[in-house]
């Protein structure tokens, strides 16, 4: 993690210098936030809006700003400032600029916009996210300064500094700086500037005095040079404080593991502490590019057995494997020297309704997202209704389909198998799952249809482009929005070297850097059928989510949120993918509407307000700039890591402050914590008894709240673990 240092402090303090000059001698980003309230004045002004009127249009200039085009320049030893594709760095230093700023920065619609944009930034340069965006950095850190830096934008900064002076010296400091710039010197010109303005300001920030955690910095008596080098001290001070904290954190964190051998561990807890140095990516868990054989049949006829004879393990390792949907979990397997990805999935029964209208159907989805399916049929009862119109819906797949006729216990029995002729699915393999008789024959044929790439697995996405699935109902504008950004910034590249796509992928390039837009077919040519259009909707949504790195969930805000607006993220959240919600249409949204909009977000969409959200209009292009920084952010949060040592001091203090209620007389006790993958993140907490549903959403509510996690689910698996009985 890169560093944040936070400057504060009233005009003229010298704030803006010593943060470039600091940052610049540190190698670190710089961020000028009170450019961004000149720039913000300057675009209300080209916009048409009189800020020296006596009374603003409050509402106009928040509607300029939600639509400012603007850019910063991050280079301390250059920060340009560009708007509209205009270069303002200069002309935003004008007395004239100045003046009207407060009337823009006193806005609090005005001060809420441009804090998620500065806070953005500052995250993007502070996390470790080279080759995810362009970081000034490479994520190194910032040095970001304004009025209300330390305490409302980042307060937790690694550093926070409050750089004052007295007003005499400021109000020297900045006829200076007129001087130089042979302006002329107005006194009361001048106060207006330097006193009046800070007053105004101080009406919406704090800025004058320093809060607990910020240290002053009083520079009247120093130099410009005293003032950086004090200030490059306090850095290096706060860094070696840090890494003492740390390597003290990872001490404790040793302790705690070890003291986990006083516990009964199991083989796969044994695995996880030894495994801890290299962390798996989800993406991998799930075999990316292996070939997928998907395992389906009515229940209770032997899939799961079979699966676990496959993986030759417990099904031990089924509770906290952090499978797709609980009814559908995937496992990396081997048979015969190949690798591949088995799906087991929940029972497939003809239901009251009947078999199509099971939509939501696990087994489909798991037949559509794979590349070759093992049907397994109860050799000792026979052919089913079920059976047979599982076979017509396999057949309708296209996908291979070896049988296995299960249950098969003994030699006697084969007759049983021979009866499964009849399916039309040729042969059947006679298969004991529980005894193991004839498992290795039916891999043998399972390995023979498998594709040596797959059709339908996501390519492993280190070194490659992002994958993103633009998904939502039907009509929110998902074509307009493909349309809209690859008619901006399109370039198409049909072959791309080292890249299996599929046909129906998009290439699509978008702030210089090139993206997948997965399964875009059904995007732009929506499958119209006359029965089970919906059930294709919700298949193709499924299988594009998988494919993706972040799921883009677009959302029709002119209209009211449904149900399946919420079943669409739902799906993206289950299947553990990035998420960015995006705001359609906003062009037809009117104040009314926004504010029933806030309504439903904050009710119907807070499980899921980590997610970075953006209001937008594909149909004008309006804001669909704001897409690449909100999935740079989303994939950020997907591949947080959080190093051991701090992940236990954080759990410790959360646990001291706020321990399990107690519950039959005992209290869980959290023993150790790892995070044991990323892409998503997933927590591995060790415990002495089962922690509520509730004080499992407060741990998650609290890592986000110090880690960040932004745009990505985090799962969190409890392991209760009894202590050793002494003999
Ligand atoms: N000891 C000092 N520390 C910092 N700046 C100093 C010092 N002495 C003189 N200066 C000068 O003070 C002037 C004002 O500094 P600067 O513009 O950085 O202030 P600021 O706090 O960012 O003001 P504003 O909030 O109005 O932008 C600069 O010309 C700077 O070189
Ligand atoms: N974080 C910030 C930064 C600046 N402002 C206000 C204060 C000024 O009126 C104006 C321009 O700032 P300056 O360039 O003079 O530092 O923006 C703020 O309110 N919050």
């Amino acid at each position: 993690m890169g560093i944040v240092v936070a400057i504060d402090g009233p005009s003229g303090s010298g704030k803006s210098t010593v943060a470039k000059r600091v940052a610049a001698a540190l190698g670190l980003a710089y961020l000028d936030t009170g450019a961004m309230y000149r720039a913000a004045a300057w675009w209300c002004e080209r916009t048409g809006i009189d800020l020296t009127a006596d009374e603003v249009d409050a509402g106009a200039v928040t509607r300029a700003i939600l639509t400012m085009p603007l850019d910063m320049g991050l280079d301390p030893t250059s920060p340009g400032v560009t708007c509209d594709g205009v270069d303002i760095a200069e002309v935003i230093r004008d007395p004239h600029i100045a003046s009207v700023v407060s009337k823009v920065a006193t806005n609090l619609d005005v001060r809420a916009e441009l804090a998620r944009l500065q806070r953005e930034i500052i995250a993007g340069e502070s996390r470790d996210a080279v080759g995810l965006h362009r970081s000034f950095s490479a994520g190194e850190g910032i040095v970001a300064e304004g009025r209300d830096i330390t305490t409302v934008i980042a307060p937790d900064a690694d550093v926070r500094l409050l750089v004052t002076a007295s007003e005499e010296a400021r109000l020297a400091r900045r006829a200076g700086d007129l001087k130089a710039a042979g302006k002329s010197v107005d006194a009361a010109a001048l106060r207006d500037q330097v006193v009046r303005r800070d007053r105004d300001d101080a009406t919406v920030s704090q800025f004058l005095t320093a809060p607990e955690g910020v240290t002053l910095v009083d520079s009247s008596d120093m130099t410009l040079e005293e003032t950086v080098e004090h200030v490059l001290g306090l850095i290096e001070a706060a860094r070696a404080e840090a890494a003492e904290r740390d390597q003290d954190d990872e001490q404790r964190a040793d302790a705690l593991r070890a003291g986990l051998e006083e516990y009964e561990l199991e083989e796969e807890d044994v695995a996880l502490l030894a495994g801890e140095e290299e962390l798996p990516s989800g993406d991998a868990a799930f075999g990316a590019g292996l070939p997928v054989l998907a395992v389906v049949g009515r229940p209770n006829v032997g899939k799961s057995t079979l699966v676990n004879r496959v993986l030759g393990r417990r099904e031990a390792v089924v509770q906290d494997r952090p499978g797709v949907t609980r009814d559908r979990v995937s496992y990396p397997a081997e048979w015969a020297g190949r690798r591949f990805t088995i799906v087991d999935t929940g029972g497939w029964e003809v239901d009251v309704e009947g078999l199509e209208a099971s939509v939501a159907s696990q087994a489909e989805v798991a037949v559509e997202l794979s590349d070759a399916v093992l049907l397994v049929v109860d050799a000792q009862v026979g052919i089913t209704e079920t059976d047979a119109r599982v076979v017509r819906l396999l057949r309708r797949s296209g996908k291979p389909v070896v049988l296995a006729a299960n249950k098969v216990d003994s030699p006697a029995q084969e007759g049983d198998a021979a009866a499964l002729w009849n399916l039309g699915l040729g042969e059947p393999y006679a298969v004991s799952a529980l005894h193991g008789r004839g498992s290795g024959e039916v891999l043998d044929a399972c390995m023979e249809v498998l594709p040596e790439v797959s059709a339908v697995a996501p390519a492993a996405p280190e070194g490659r482009m992002h994958r993103i699935a633009l998904v939502g109902r039907p009509n929110v504008g998902k074509s307009s929005l493909l349309n809209s950004i690859a008619g901006q910034d399109r370039v198409v590249v049909n072959e791309m070297a080292g890249t299996t796509r599929d046909p129906v992928d998009e290439i699509i390039e978008l702030d210089g850097r090139q993206w997948v837009f997965v399964d875009t077919a059904g995007i732009r040519r929506r499958v119209r059928q006359s029965r089970g259009a919906d059930y294709y909707a919700v298949l193709r949504t499924q299988g594009a989510i998988e494919k993706a790195e972040v799921a883009v969930v677009l959302l029709d805000a002119s209209e009211p949120l449904t149900e399946q607006d919420v079943r669409v993220i739902q799906q993206a959240v289950d299947a553990g993918r990035a998420l960015v919600l995006v705001n359609n249409k906003w062009d037809l949204v009117d104040e009314d509407r926004q504010k029933m909009l806030r309504w439903e977000i904050e009710h119907d969409l807070a499980h899921v307000s980590w997610a970075p959200h953006i209001n937008l209009a594909a149909a004008t292009g309006w804001h669909t700039n704001r897409l690449v920084r909100a999935l740079d952010a989303a994939l950020e949060g997907w591949g947080t890591r959080v190093p051991t040592g701090r992940l236990n001091s954080f759990l410790g203090e959360l646990q001291a402050a706020a321990p399990h209620p107690l519950r039959g007389g005992k209290q869980p006790r959290i023993l150790f914590a790892t995070q044991a993958q990323v892409r998503p993140p997933r927590i591995v907490i060790f415990t002495t008894g089962f922690l509520d549903a509730g004080y499992r959403r407060f741990i998650e509510r609290r890592l986000r709240e110090e880690f960040g996690f932004v745009g990505t689910p985090i799962q969190i698996g409890v392991r209760v673990r009894e202590k050793r009985r002494r003999r």
